[in-house]
């Protein structure tokens, strides 16, 4: 599709995510923000809320009505918490609405959202129409896009050159994941208390965390015989970023060059993936703020471990940045307009 000016709205605009479109859509040449929506009937600016916007935009979020967005919008991101959109987005699926949903609400089938996600699935007839969308490896035919999430995106960049290739041990997978605090959205809970975070590190949802599923099945897609993977989630004590340690066997012993050799191939023409030289390890600082995913390799052939990092920013290439990245596919742009950013690095 091939539109001048696309006018977008935006659902759930008080959360990180909703926060972090605004963010970078203020720089897409060929963005309009036409509406933000909230859950409040307290009608204030945008700026007033988030003095950081003060200036930048001169909108007020309203509540939410379908009918009229789609009058006045030609693409709605909802980034609302989980077990939203799977209700609100019925009436743009059943019209053919360009939706990209930042939440976890279509990128799962109806058993095995209500087992992680512990919530009632979205219809089956909803979730037919809905299409998974690794923007990197964009292969869409749907009007509504489940975008990625975050440790997803970063865990499935890591082993996408392996899988695709069907190298991956399959009983060997295993992901050590660790996200800064903004990943868990703008919610308090005991464990986003600042004691808790500050000059901590901890554990959670080891072995049973939403994304296990979503990376599984994106993995079976590409290597059919991948059934289960390790996996665990810690916090950093820092607002940004996500970490992925990838620990994997291969099928087949294979040296240090020719991985890397697998790596840039898959890689060189994707603009937002950057592998490191061999050997050199990406950090977190080096993707903040950006839609890169930074991606790293260092082979033991001791213990024949392969151990690959891959880094980003959960707030962009995790969730606002890779839905750009979608829409822009959607709208037949290249794929990197807007989203041409360096990274914070001081
Ligand atoms: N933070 C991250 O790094 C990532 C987040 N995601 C996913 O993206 C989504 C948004 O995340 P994030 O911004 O961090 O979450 P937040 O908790 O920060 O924000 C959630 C948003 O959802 C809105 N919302 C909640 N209930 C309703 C409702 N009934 N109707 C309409 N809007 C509602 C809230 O609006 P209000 O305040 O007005 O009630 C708020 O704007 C989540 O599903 C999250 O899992 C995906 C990848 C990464
Ligand atoms: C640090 C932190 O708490 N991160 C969240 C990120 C997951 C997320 O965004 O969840 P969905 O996209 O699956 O809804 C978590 O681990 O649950």
């Amino acid at each position: 599709m091939n539109k001048k000016i696309i006018n977008v709205a935006i659902i759930g605009i008080t959360g990180y995510g909703g926060l972090e479109l605004l963010r970078l859509l203020y720089n897409h040449p060929a963005v309009h923000v036409v509406s933000i929506h909230n859950t409040s009937d307290h009608a204030e600016e945008i700026s007033t809320t988030y003095p950081h916007l003060k200036s930048m935009y001169n909108l007020t979020p309203i509540p939410a009505d379908p009918l009229h967005i789609m009058q006045s919008a030609d693409v709605v991101f909802f980034s609302t918490s989980s077990g939203i959109s799977k209700d609100m987005a019925q009436p743009f699926i059943e019209a053919n609405f360009l939706v990209i949903d930042l939440s976890g609400d279509f990128r799962l089938n109806a058993s095995e959202y209500a087992t992680w996600y512990k919530k009632t699935p979205a219809p089956q007839h909803l979730l037919d129409q809905a299409k998974y969308s690794l923007a990197d490896f964009y292969q869409n035919d749907s009007h509504y896009i489940a975008n990625p999430g975050c440790y997803a995106t970063a865990t499935l960049l890591a082993l996408a050159p392996l899988a695709q290739q069907g190298l991956l041990d399959e009983e060997n997978i295993i992901i050590d994941a660790k996200s800064g605090m903004s990943g868990a959205g703008k919610s308090l809970t005991t464990s986003s208390h600042f004691i808790n975070v500050n000059e901590n590190f901890t554990m959670y949802k080891a072995n049973h965390h939403q994304h296990i599923p979503e990376i599984t099945q994106q993995l079976k897609q590409w290597q059919p015989n991948i059934n289960h993977i390790q996996f665990t989630t810690s916090l950093l004590p820092i607002n940004r970023g996500i970490f992925v340690s990838a620990y994997v066997k291969l099928h087949s012993e294979l040296s240090a060059d020719s991985l890397q050799k697998i790596y840039e191939d898959t890689y060189q023409n994707k603009p937002f993936i950057r592998v490191m030289t061999q050997d050199q390890l990406p950090n977190i600082k080096q993707v903040i703020g950006t839609n890169f995913a930074d991606i790293g390799l260092t082979y033991n052939p001791d213990t024949k471990y392969l151990t690959i990092i891959s880094v980003i920013d959960n707030m962009v290439k995790g969730a606002a940045g890779q839905a750009i990245q979608n829409m822009n596919h959607l709208f037949d742009l290249d794929e990197t307009t807007g989203l041409e950013l360096i990274a914070q690095y001081a």
